[in-house]
């Protein structure tokens, strides 16, 4: 089975509840060179703000996948290509490992199982609103992570391993670990991608990179810059192989 996140190398990640930078607009960001968008955030989000920005990306060639935080916001909507369903995977509250999911399958019937994927998330910051959200026990060494991705993708079928310092620059020598630990599976890294040279350096280490807080704080501009260095970090990879 192939998945289209196999190409991608950049994700720009559009919290609903915060606006664009002044004057600019959905177009712009769908503009960037990102691969896809994914739309979610941990805190006040509502179906209504989800809609808005489906409603004003889905015009663009982008591909957008809502990302839930919880099962109250999914929204059902053509123009969605997917659904990337988080599931931590070193939360403390078993809720947020299968307790969520078990109450959306018992609360929704007809799911779009085609469009469903899983995203097996390692929470690393635990500053963020999603480590306190879950409880993450963030204190993980870079053999840890690794060991998790490995138990992530082989024993749990994930296809997707997401190591997350959202809001916070992480530590390559971790996302690296988790990388050299996967064989198919495809490592997402996101936390503090601000320049070229942050999205090169974890690009490195991650297949994909996800850029959240920059757009809403920088704008464009500067996600465009995190869209070169993550393209060059693969490029460059390919080149040596
Ligand atoms: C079963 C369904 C439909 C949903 C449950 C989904 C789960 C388990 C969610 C756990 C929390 C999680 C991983 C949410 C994903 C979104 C995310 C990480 C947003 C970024 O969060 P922060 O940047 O910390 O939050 P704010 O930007 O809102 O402060
Ligand atoms: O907002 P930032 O720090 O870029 O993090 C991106 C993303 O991983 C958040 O879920
Ligand atoms: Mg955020």
């Amino acid at each position: 089975m192939s998945y289209p996140w196999e190409d991608w190398d950049h994700i720009t990640k559009i919290d609903p509840d915060k606006d664009l930078v002044d004057g600019e607009t959905f177009e712009d960001v769908c503009e960037t060179g990102t691969d896809a968008l994914e739309i979610g955030g941990t805190l006040d989000i509502t179906e209504e703000k989800m809609e808005r920005v489906v409603e004003a990306t889905a015009k663009y060639d982008v591909p957008i996948y809502q990302e839930p935080s919880n099962p109250g916001v999914v929204i059902d909507d053509p123009a969605l290509d997917g659904y990337l369903i988080p599931t931590v995977f070193n939360a403390s509250d078993s809720f947020w490992i299968t307790g969520a999911h078990k109450e959306w399958v018992r609360i929704e019937d007809g799911l779009d199982w085609d469009r469903t994927h899983t995203e097996a998330y390692i929470v690393m910051n635990p500053d963020s609103s999603v480590a306190e959200y879950t409880d993450a026990d963030t204190d993980q060494s870079a053999e840890d992570v690794a060991s998790f991705a490995r138990v992530a993708e082989r024993m749990f079928g994930q296809d997707i391993i997401y190591v997350e310092y959202s809001g916070t620059y992480g530590d390559p020598e971790k996302v690296c670990a988790a990388h050299d630990a996967l064989d198919d599976a495809t490592l997402f890294y996101g936390g503090g991608i601000h320049d070229y040279e942050s999205a090169y350096e974890m690009g490195k280490c991650a297949d994909v990179v996800v850029v959240g807080n920059l757009l809403h704080d920088k704008g464009v501009d500067a996600v465009r810059e995190t869209v070169e260095g993550a393209k060059d970090a693969t490029a460059e990879l390919v080149d040596a192989e």
